[in-house]
């Protein structure tokens, strides 16, 4: 189906099943939600998968992995070629990701979305990297929205397999430059609010970075109404195919965990092209990358964890998954007032 139909499709959080999870909630023998942000989050899934009755056992990291050509600018403290390697270990029990992902009970799906070279990925390759940003468009339109619909099918692929929630990740050297790009261009900040040190990067490099983002503004001149404009222009394949995840988790009524900076620079990019999709997104962790707070803002999402981590891969959004266990857990195990004759609190005004 055409992207827009589709995303014209996306439904409101249902209501009736969140107020169902609430009664529940304030059932249980404790006080009054006092278990705080765990309680909204399973109030919120009940929305997303339309009953009280919150199941999450069956989760998956989904990782977008792609080359960006604005590498050869010098905005890297690595070389394109650690793509690659980094993105075939997912496959092991060799990446940071997978090893949380086995400690999480979570299943792990690497797809190639544009790397540098042929890998034994999932292969959703839409080219051999971007092109450079700073010389013209990272890619074209038409790229860019196949980027966006492979995300989207991915989560139907997911959801018919019996997947009860998702969490995004990304792989691919240079995507702080894309997504610091997309961000300044969408928030309408300024490059040096939004541009930090990615992967461990210099001071020299920082400058070099910046400089880099700001020529590619300029040369391209992405339309900040149009977000498919500025992922075409400035974007990056992984970005496209997250945005993707996040609208598909919207239309096929799964909640999408986000991770870090990048993460939140697509899930800015899905709610711009349906803000409904915001509702069906959670907010794991706040990076170390120094726009991840306005983006939190701009998406009104309160993370749950500061860690300090700026990892990526997904592994902020890994680390929440056991809190949302032992939060359904208590919500499905925990007795409630009637059971210990106890007289339940009278719900507050
Ligand atoms: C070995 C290695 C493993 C990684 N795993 C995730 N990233 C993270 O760093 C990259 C973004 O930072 P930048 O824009 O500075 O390249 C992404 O691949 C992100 O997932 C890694 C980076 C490296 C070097
Ligand atoms: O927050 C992130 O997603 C991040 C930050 C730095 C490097 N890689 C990922």
């Amino acid at each position: 189906m055409e992207l827009q139909k589709l995303c014209e499709k996306i439904e409101r959080l249902d209501l009736k099943s969140m107020k169902r999870a609430v009664v529940h909630w304030d059932s249980i023998a404790k006080p009054l939600h006092s278990l705080g942000k765990l309680e909204d989050v399973i109030v919120q899934i009940a929305g997303i998968q339309g009953t009280e009755k919150v199941h999450i056992a069956r989760k998956a990291l989904v990782i977008l992995c792609a080359d960006n050509g604005v590498v050869e600018e010098g905005v890297t403290q690595t070389g394109q070629e650690v793509t690659a390697i980094v993105s075939e270990n997912f496959l092991t029990d060799k990446a940071t990701a997978a090893i949380l992902c086995q400690r999480a009970g979570a299943d792990l799906l690497p797809v190639d979305m544009g790397i540098a070279r042929d890998t034994n990925l999932r292969n959703c390759k839409i080219a051999y990297g971007t092109k450079n940003m700073a010389k013209g468009p990272a890619m074209t339109r038409a790229q860019a929205i196949q980027g966006i619909e492979t995300g989207i099918l991915l989560v139907k692929e997911l959801k018919n397999k019996g997947y009860d929630i998702l969490a995004t990740g990304e792989m691919g050297i240079g995507n702080t430059t894309s997504s610091s790009a997309v961000v300044s261009v969408l928030l309408d900040k300024s490059v040096e609010e939004v541009t930090g040190r990615g992967a461990g990067l210099s001071g020299e490099g920082l400058n070099r970075k910046i400089i880099t983002i700001k020529k590619a503004i300029e040369l391209n001149n992405p339309d900040r109404e149009d977000t498919i404009d500025v992922l075409a222009k400035v974007g990056g394949f992984d970005l496209a195919g997250m945005t993707g995840v996040f609208l598909g988790g919207a239309c096929y009524h799964i909640p999408v965990v986000i991770d870090g900076f990048i993460s939140l620079a697509a899930a800015l990019c899905a709610s711009r092209i349906s803000p409904i999709t915001r509702d069906y997104m959670i907010a794991s962790h706040v990076s170390k990358e120094p726009a991840t707070k306005m983006l939190l803002e701009a998406l009104h999402k309160d993370a749950f964890l500061t860690c300090d981590m700026c990892l990526g891969e997904g592994t902020g959004a890994v680390t929440l998954f056991p809190i949302l266990d032992m939060a359904c857990e208590v919500y499905d195990k925990m007795s409630t007032f009637k059971d210990n004759s106890i007289e339940a609190y009278q719900p507050l005004e």
